[in-house]
Formats: C-alpha cells, structure tokens, sequence
C-alpha cells in the first residue's frame, strides 16, 4: 500500500508560528504541512516562506511534511512553489486545485509530489483529472463551505456529495484521500464524530489544526483491536473463492481489505 495512504492524521499549522513548528516535532502526527497560505498573515507571507524552508529541512524527526503554497498565480504561488523545491519537504500541497494544469504547474516549480486541496465547487467537479496528476487529495471544508453557499454552523450535510467525490475521484486513481479540517478546538466528542464519519466516507486520514485533535484522528482512522484481530482471522480462515466465515460470505476482496488493514495497522 502507498506509504501515503497509511497516514491517520495531517497537522497544519502556519509557518509564521515558531513555537508551533517547534511544539510540532514532539507531536505523534503522521504528516506535518507547514502552511503559507490562509494561516498566515500578508505581511508575513516573506518570512513564513524562510521558516517554511528552514524547517522541513530540519526535519520532524522522521515525519513526513510538506508545503502548503499560496494558491494565486503571479501572487506568491510561483515563489512559494519555488522554494519548495529547495527545502527538504516531501510534497507540496496546492490548495484550492481547480484544474490538472496547475497542479502540474505546482509540481514542476517544486520537483515534489503534489497533494492537492479540493475546496471549490470547480475543484469537485475536476477531482478525477486533478486527482490524476497527484499523490494525494485533501478535503478543504471551511473553503468548500463558503465556495457552496452552505449556512455556517449548519453541519456537512451539504457536504456529503462533495466528499464523497473526492474519495471516488482519489480511488478511481490509486491515490490516497484525506478529509478536512474540524474547526471546534476544544470540542472532543464533535471531532471523535466527524472521524468516525470519515472513515465511513473511506478517507484514509483527517486534516487537524491543533495538538488536541490528532489523538482522535490517529485513533479513528488506524485500525482497533479488534479490527486487527478480525483481519487476522480473516486472512487465516480464507481459502479462496466464495466462503463463509464467522456466519458472512467472504471472497478475495475481503483479504484484500484484511490486508490493508494489517498494513496500517503495522504503521
Ligand atoms: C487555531 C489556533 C490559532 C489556536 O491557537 P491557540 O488558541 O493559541 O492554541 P493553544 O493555546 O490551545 O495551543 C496550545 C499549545 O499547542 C500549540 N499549538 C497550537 N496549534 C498548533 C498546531 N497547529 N501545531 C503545533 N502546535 C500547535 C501552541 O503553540 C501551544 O503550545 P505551548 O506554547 O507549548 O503551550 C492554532 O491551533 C493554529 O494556528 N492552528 C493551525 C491553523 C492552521 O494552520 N490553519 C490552516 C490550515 S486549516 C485550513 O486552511 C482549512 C482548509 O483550507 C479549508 O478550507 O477547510
Ligand atoms: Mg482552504
């Protein structure tokens, strides 16, 4: 399985914010994204690129990370892009991805696999393309939200096709697909929900913005015990062909699944 797609948990924070990156490397996120984009004030955009740079070259002791550029092109996109390619991050996240252009525009300014943020309405309904010339897709919700129309506060009903494609379009494409942000910072059991949602959506992991959160994604998008159990004795009982197995019809896709599990499980 692409190591990408065993990531739980995607931890933004701005790049502008020192204590962040440094609190950031103690943290147990699977992938850090520094972001250049809307965390970060204008008149720190400059400086933020340096930090950005600096610190994905450091390291996250192990983790992966990546880049969030600017989106705009001619505003910062370009020079963002640029200086990633100088830095020691793994990808480059292009947010409000809207056409298969830019996102190779993205990753040949930047040399780096590109994940891209899919929060306009153009951007879903151009997930499949996109999806085509990345590593991976991120649901943008607060953006998607606003680009359509949805009350704020009123939940992600109206975000249920949405996600839903985002997911189709990253499968139909063998890449991975992560779901959005969960705004509420001291709201447990409102994260704990909107994982499990989710993972029934078939994300493979979640975005978070605060150390607090990313016990819950990594929690509920790796695998339980007893999952896990369940996966191995799948994989044991399982001869080949129609079966049944602890009283439901299992076939090969189901050891297929069992495996993945198993592989997530190990990282
Ligand atoms: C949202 C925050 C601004 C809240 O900040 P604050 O209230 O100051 O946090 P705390 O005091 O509770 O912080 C406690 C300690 O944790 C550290 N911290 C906080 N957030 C992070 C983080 N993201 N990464 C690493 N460390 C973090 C603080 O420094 C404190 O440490 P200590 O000093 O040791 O006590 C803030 O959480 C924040 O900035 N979050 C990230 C915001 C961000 O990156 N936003 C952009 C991505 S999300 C997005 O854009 C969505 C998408 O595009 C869409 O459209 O949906
Ligand atoms: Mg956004």
């Amino acid at each position: 399985m692409q190591p990408l797609r065993l990531c739980r948990s995607l931890l933004f924070l701005p790049a502008s914010n020192p204590r962040a990156i440094e609190k950031a490397r103690g943290l147990p996120a699977d992938l850090i994204i520094l972001d250049l984009e809307d965390a970060v004030k204008e008149e720190d955009k400059e400086s933020a690129r340096i930090a950005a740079v600096e610190a994905a070259r450091q390291g996250f002791g192990g983790k992966l990370v990546a880049i969030r550029v600017n989106a705009d092109i001619g505003h910062h996109f370009g020079e963002d892009a640029v200086a990633v390619r100088a830095s020691g991050a793994d990808f480059v996240v292009l947010p409000k991805a809207e056409t298969a252009k830019k996102v190779q525009d993205a990753a040949s300014l930047s040399q780096k696999p590109v994940l891209a943020m899919i929060e306009t309405a153009a951007g879903v309904l151009a997930a499949r393309e996109i999806a085509a010339h990345t590593a991976g897709l991120i649901a943008g919700t607060n953006d998607l939200s606003a680009d359509l129309g949805l009350p704020a506060g009123g939940g992600r009903s109206g975000l249920v096709h949405a996600l839903q494609s985002i997911v189709l379009a990253a499968r139909a494409q063998g890449v991975a697909a992560f779901d959005g942000v969960f705004n509420g910072l001291d709201d447990a059991d409102g994260m704990a929900a909107e994982c499990l949602e989710g993972r029934a959506y078939g994300f493979d992991g979640k975005s978070v913005i605060h150390p607090n959160q990313i016990d819950a994604a990594n929690r509920f998008f790796g695998p339980s015990d007893a999952e896990i159990a369940a996966a191995d004795r799948l994989i044991a009982a399982a001869t080949g062909g129609a079966e049944r197995h602890e009283g439901r019809m299992i076939e090969s896709m189901h050891v297929v699944q069992a495996r993945a599990v198993l592989a997530k499980a190990r990282r």
